[in-house]
């Protein structure tokens, strides 16, 4: 291969190209911002250059759809096909290599199968337990009850349904009963990116696991920070050297990367503080000497912090830094909403990325979301995303409900029919309806007879009405276009939902005991709580470049009316730092 083809290895620093070009299996750990997802990334553009001819898939597997949407417009900027390359979530992989294409063999789902989403889920259950006479108390899990377990699992049987967490173990069991549904898959297979994989689960490990088996040409790469582990209360585990040779069977090389790119020594020495496996990180980034502002407010009211997060956005921008570096987080949503709604009122002139309670809810394995994303959503626009969204909806209905379409159906039919679709100013909801009966009419679909599709439709329609009565939402086409506009300016996002990114001014609130860490770890084992607690305060603080504002604001209560206390770990790390 022409080295000019692979320039864009220059960008790396000698460690990362070294891995970038490595043909080992590979644990690789690294600090935050040490490039890990650069080092990915790249790796993805080398390997697809290099093996340019072959229809074998480097595969990419992130814990969200953000940050596999992020990986591959980084490699679309590095002008790279991505006709080898292939990105998505564990559950997605198990949905387009395992349970799509072998349902057959699988009795569950041999019939056809529906992806139920949280909103069927609660009902079934909520229906479930009254008719137990379970009552459930604050917060309690239903799950912990063996008969609603039991009666869940007939019902969604019955109804020939399945919920997001059995798309894991539907596949885990279609490996492990067939030999040859692995090799068929471990044969399409160049290299195995695991991004985060300190958020693994078991079963997920147990499935890339039974692929490798079948074919040790493979090489698995396993990416991520044991200090930034915070899906330990969801089952994720940083396996070990040890554990990862013995469940692949082979010899795993273990790496790691260091210095940080991305933020000042001061950033990078506050959160230091709360790193669990101590390790120096020295800052390689432009912006290393920088004082920049470290924060912490105890004194703000919560009637007021929308108030003084609007302030300090305001003296950000005037200060040159750009709205996309500027990010507000807190560690749960329903402290974001209203926080977005009056900062947009606060700033009239600032753009936000920032979650709007919009009529249509993200769910992309739901056969009517994705036809309601391409009606609602700018046509002139990213066309290669709506074929791919085309496709996707005649891959549901084939696979999943089991329909016969005529042959004729493909992906620019499935976009003329919904394109074609009437539009009704006034009324999303008719839009929508108009849609898919246009779609399925054309289609040769009959949704009296196809019970289980119009199941699904009906669910749809009651979660976007109950949304739209819930919260007091507008019906007409502006409402519904607003859930599929793309967002920019000062981002407004969960704690968790940060993990990976960067920004220079990072001003963070709700820093309280019963938020973070939550109230089962506030009344839990104390050496868990400190580990949870500093592992969520480091994914939070180690975003920053430059300037971090933590605030634990006052005159927030429990359901009691109790003050929450500001986050003990983030006190005394605070107690012996110098900040502004
Ligand atoms: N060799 C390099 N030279 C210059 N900048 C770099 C280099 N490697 C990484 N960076 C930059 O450093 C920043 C952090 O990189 P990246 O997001 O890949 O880190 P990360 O290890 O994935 O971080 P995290 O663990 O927090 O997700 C990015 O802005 C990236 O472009």
């Amino acid at each position: 291969m022409d080295n000019k083809h692979l320039w864009f290895l220059n960008d790396l620093n000698p460690k990362q190209k070294e891995i970038c070009i490595s043909d080992k299996n590979l644990i690789l750990t690294a600090c935050p911002g040490s490039g890990k997802t650069r080092t990915l990334t790249y790796r993805l553009a080398f390997l697809s250059t290099i093996y340019s001819a072959s229809n074998k898939l480097n595969i990419a597997i992130t814990y969200t759809n953000r940050a596999s949407e992020e990986i591959k417009s980084r490699l679309l900027s590095l002008d790279i096909d991505l006709r080898n390359v292939w990105g998505g979530t564990i559950h997605q992989f198990c949905l387009e290599f395992i349970i799509r294409p072998y349902s057959m063999y699988s009795k569950r789902l041999s019939r056809g199968y529906r992806i139920i989403d949280e909103f069927v889920q609660n009902r079934y259950v909520n229906e479930i337990s009254k008719k137990l006479q379970i009552r459930l108390g604050f917060n309690e899990n239903p799950f912990a009850y063996p008969a609603v377990v039991e009666e869940y699992n007939k019902r969604l049987e019955e109804s020939k349904e399945i919920d997001f967490n059995m798309i894991l173990q539907l596949s885990h069991d279609l490996l492990s009963q067939n030999d040859f549904i692995c090799k068929n898959i471990a044969s399409l297979l160049r290299t195995v990116h695991v991004d985060e994989y300190q958020d693994t689960n078991e079963l997920q490990y147990q499935i890339l696991g039974s692929i490798f088996r079948e074919n040790n040409t493979i090489r698995y790469f396993f990416i991520g920070d044991t200090n930034q582990a915070i899906y330990g209360g969801i089952g994720g585990i940083a396996k070990n050297k040890k554990e990862l040779d013995s469940l692949f069977g082979t010899d795993f090389e273990v790496d790691r990367l260091d210095g940080c790119y991305r933020s000042t020594q001061r950033v990078i020495n506050f959160y230091s503080k709360f790193q669990i496996d101590s390790s120096i990180i020295s800052s390689e980034s432009e912006l290393r000497d920088m004082t920049g502002v470290i924060t912490y407010d105890r004194l703000t009211n919560k009637n007021n912090i929308s108030n003084k997060i609007a302030a300090i956005i305001q003296e950000q921008l005037e200060s040159g830094v750009p709205e996309n570096e500027i990010c507000v987080v807190a560690p749960r949503w329903w402290l974001l909403y209203p926080i977005s709604k009056t900062l947009r009122e606060l700033l009239p002139d600032v753009s936000f990325d920032a979650p709007d309670v919009t009529p249509i809810k993200y769910d992309p394995m739901n056969v009517f979301y994705l036809i309601s994303q391409i009606k609602f959503s700018e046509s002139g626009r990213y066309s290669s995303l709506r074929k791919r969204i085309a496709g996707e909806i005649i891959s549901i209905l084939l696979n999943d409900y089991k329909l016969a379409l005529p042959d004729y159906v493909d992906c620019y039919f499935v976009l003329k029919c919904i394109n074609s679709a009437k539009i009704c100013d006034e009324n999303g909801i008719e839009t929508f309806t108009n849609t898919v009966e246009t779609l399925m009419s054309l289609c040769k679909i009959d949704m009296e007879q196809e019970i289980y599709l119009k199941r699904a439709y009906i669910d749809f329609l009651n979660k976007v009405n109950e949304r739209i009565d819930n919260y007091d939402l507008s019906i007409d086409m502006e409402s519904f276009n607003k859930c599929f506009r793309e967002k920019k300016g000062v981002v407004i996002n969960s704690y968790h939902g940060v993990k990976g990114e960067e920004y220079t001014t990072v001003i963070a609130f709700g820093l309280l005991n019963g938020y973070i860490p939550y109230w089962n770890l506030v009344y839990g084992d104390y050496n868990k709580r400190v580990i949870e607690t500093s592992k969520l305060l480091y994914v939070v603080c180690s975003r920053a470049k430059k300037n971090l504002y933590l605030i634990s604001e006052q005159g927030r209560t429990t359901q009691k009316g109790e003050p929450l206390t500001p986050t003990e770990e983030l006190v005394a790390g605070c107690e012996d730092f110098a900040l502004n």
